[in-house]
């Protein structure tokens, strides 16, 4: 794909009762974008990485069941210049509380349907936050 070297990842949704998506921010990055990383050789599978990655990044334990495939996106990606980010995405639940850990400097949580001028990754800004806003969180029995 013209020259380009593609990354491949997997990274999370994490949500709250309010629909808010969980955010990261690595050491030294500038931009927020989803938790999660790369492929190791000895996972199992996409959810396997997924669990492992969130555990070092944020400490928290993920639940393998109730995770739901939201796509496959692709953006330049954000910290290594000319390198393409090809990431599986899923929405999975997992137990917090999340806690930075070493290598991430940052946590947030963002409302995905107002992010305003906040520096985001463009494979979040871009693909994952706009496919997960048009999905509604029933905040009330009611809604
Ligand atoms: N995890 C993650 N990486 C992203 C996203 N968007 C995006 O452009 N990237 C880029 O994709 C690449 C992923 O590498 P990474 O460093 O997070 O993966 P990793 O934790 O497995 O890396 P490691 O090899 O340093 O352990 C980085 O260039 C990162 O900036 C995203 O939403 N989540």
């Amino acid at each position: 794909m013209n020259g380009e070297k593609i990354i491949r990842i997997v990274a999370a949704v994490i949500r709250d009762v309010q629909g808010r998506v969980l955010m990261v921010r690595k050491r030294g990055a500038e931009v927020w974008q989803q938790p999660g990383g790369k492929r190791d050789a000895d996972d199992r599978n996409d959810l396997h990485t997924l669990a492992r990655e969130l555990h070092e990044e944020l400490g928290c334990t993920m639940h393998e069941e109730g995770a739901r495939w939201i796509g496959r996106f692709s953006a330049p990606a954000a910290n290594e210049p000319g390198h393409v980010v090809e990431a599986e995405v899923y929405e999975v639940k997992a137990d917090g509380p999340f806690v930075a850990q070493a290598e991430i400097e940052g946590v947030c949580w963002v409302d995905p349907a107002a992010l305003g001028d906040m520096p985001i990754a463009r494979l979040s800004r871009e693909s994952i936050l706009p496919a997960v806003a048009a999905t509604h969180v029933a905040t009330h029995p009611q809604d």
